[in-house]
């Protein structure tokens, strides 16, 4: 048994290095076969925990965002999204809006990508260290109406909504709210308000957001006016890209298109 081995581990085990643990073997063999200077060897090593330590958190990260799939900006494709200025979402992927505490607002038809380009910023953001998460209004609003009959919305809040620096709320406009739920959504946004970013996508123009909010157009007005103070709107138009395939082998009859 290597005693001077166990007892690097011991220590790098008692001091958290990780990688330093898992890569010096490997490091060392290499050093002495390349007659490498200790100090770079040092250097190296440092090197190899900084790294591991990156894609550990990067992985933390993505899993705590909680995306129902990884979707790329690499794997978008800005032919078939009408509207889409790729200029803008470049932008956007460099992610200065997260520090400015900006929103983002991807609204269009059933189908076009807004919940594609919102993962993959929020998947951006993951891997370059942002407390992101992802959920559905649905989902939200379960969580919420639970945490207000539970009378635990404060913590709730804390927790789940304040803890992230880019909140992406996903489908707003599907599932109509009632009052409750609308007062607690619009809490989830007065309570980011200039604190942190988020990233809602809707089909819905924002003339007809009363319409989810229990046709509440002081509350919706008061809503819109806070997520639309720093935000970036971005318009997609077109049509599905789920049927594209479907359209392209005439599946789908040009009516049925129309009403889509
Ligand atoms: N321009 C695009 N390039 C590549 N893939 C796309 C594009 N638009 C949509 N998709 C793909 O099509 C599917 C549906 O897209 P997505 O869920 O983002 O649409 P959506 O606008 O959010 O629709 P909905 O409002 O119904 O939720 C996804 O698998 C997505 O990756």
């Amino acid at each position: 048994m290597n005693l001077q081995y166990e007892r690097i581990t011991n220590l790098c085990g008692a001091l958290n290095l990780p990688f330093v643990a898992q890569g010096y073997g490997a490091a060392v063999q290499n050093a002495a076969k390349q007659e490498v200077a200790y100090s770079d060897f040092l250097e190296e090593l440092l090197k190899t925990e900084m790294a591991g330590r990156k894609v550990r958190q990067q992985n933390t990260l993505t899993k705590m965002a909680g995306f129902p799939a990884i979707k790329t900006l690499e794997d978008f494709n800005y032919n078939f999204a009408k509207g889409v200025k790729k200029a803008q979402i470049e932008e956007l992927a460099g992610l200065g809006f997260v520090p400015r505490t900006e929103n983002i607002v991807l609204v269009g038809p059933s189908g076009v990508g807004k919940t594609h380009l919102a993962i993959a910023l929020g998947y951006r953001a993951a891997q370059a260290g942002i407390k992101t998460r992802f959920t559905t209004a649905a989902d939200l609003m379960l969580l919420l109406t639970t945490a207000y009959r539970q009378n635990n919305m404060k913590a709730t809040l804390h927790r789940a909504i304040k803890a992230y620096r880019l909140m992406i709320i996903d489908e707003v406009g599907y599932v109509p709210m009632n009052r409750e739920q609308a007062n607690l959504f619009f809490q989830v946004i007065a309570t980011l308000y200039e604190k942190s970013s988020v990233i809602v996508t809707s089909n819905l123009p924002f003339g007809q957001w009363d319409t989810t909010f229990a046709q509440d157009t002081t509350l919706t007005a008061a809503l819109l006016d806070r997520l639309l103070h720093h935000a970036h709107v971005v318009p997609i138009a077109g049509e599905s890209y789920r049927l594209k395939h479907q359209r392209q082998a005439g599946l789908i009859h040009p009516v049925i298109r129309e009403q889509m």
